[in-house]
């Protein structure tokens, strides 16, 4: 069998009430996968340790990449800090002072970024950073909005991990269901995004599923099974 990785996004992938419950049957998959020797990394917006526990508890992978990106766990004492949180608290600072409504997120605490509330236009804020010549990266996941350090993106992230693990592109599966997966879809041969994706982000990925989060996971890999046990 050839040994494969997949890239999975948690928040509208693997959970089903828009409050973070885990899909049990979608988690199984995934534990069954990482059991049958692949690998299973989460990359999310969520902080790294959160998907970093979420590996240790549901069994997968014991690797993780958070903060959109900007920081890879590898263990609890052991943080890959890929971005600056300090040019993203400046770019905070300057989008707070001149537009309405903007917030700080509640989230366990971040080392390399700023997350906000969806509460304010991010186009507006993204013309005034770039006005300003603060080249941040902005985003949005569907759960928050990031702010992360240029050039950072869960793409760039994950590559790291594919580096240190030496994974090809044509051996990683990506699965999402936002904007801030579409840079995890271009590291991948292989890309889905679930039914509860936009037509653009459905439009970037190598493969739609129908159903949504939890459910288009094991649809999808259903899909993929017979591809699975090529050598
Ligand atoms: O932005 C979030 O908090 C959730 O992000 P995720 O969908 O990348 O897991
Ligand atoms: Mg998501």
């Amino acid at each position: 069998m050839k040994k494969r990785t997949f890239a999975v996004d948690i928040d509208g992938t693997i959970t089903e009430n828009g409050g973070g419950r885990i899909h049990l049957d979608a988690l199984d998959a995934l534990r069954r996968l990482t059991v049958m020797g692949h690998n299973v990394i989460y990359v999310t917006g969520r902080s790294s340790v959160e998907g970093f526990l979420l590996s240790v508890f549901g069994g997968t992978t014991k690797i993780a990449v958070g903060e959109n990106g900007g920081c890879i766990t590898l263990d609890s004492d052991d943080h890959i800090l890929l971005g600056n949180i300090d040019e993203c608290k400046s770019a905070f600072d300057i989008i707070k002072n001149n537009i309405d409504g903007v917030k700080e997120k509640r989230v366990f605490p971040r080392m390399t970024e700023v997350v906000l509330e969806r509460t304010f236009d991010l186009d507006l804020a993204r013309k005034l950073l770039s006005e300003k010549n603060i080249p941040v990266e902005l985003s949005d996941s569907q759960y928050a909005y990031h702010i992360n350090s240029p050039g950072i993106n869960k793409g760039t992230g994950f590559r790291k991990i594919m580096e240190k693990l030496s994974i090809l592109p044509e051996d990683v599966i990506a699965i999402g269901d936002s904007a801030t997966d579409i840079p995890l879809f271009n590291v991948a041969k292989t890309s889905i995004a679930l039914g509860n994706a936009s037509d653009q982000v459905k439009s970037e990925a190598s493969m739609v599923v129908s159903s949504g989060a939890g459910d288009g996971v094991l649809e999808a890999l259903d899909k993929l099974a017979p591809r699975l046990s090529e050598m």
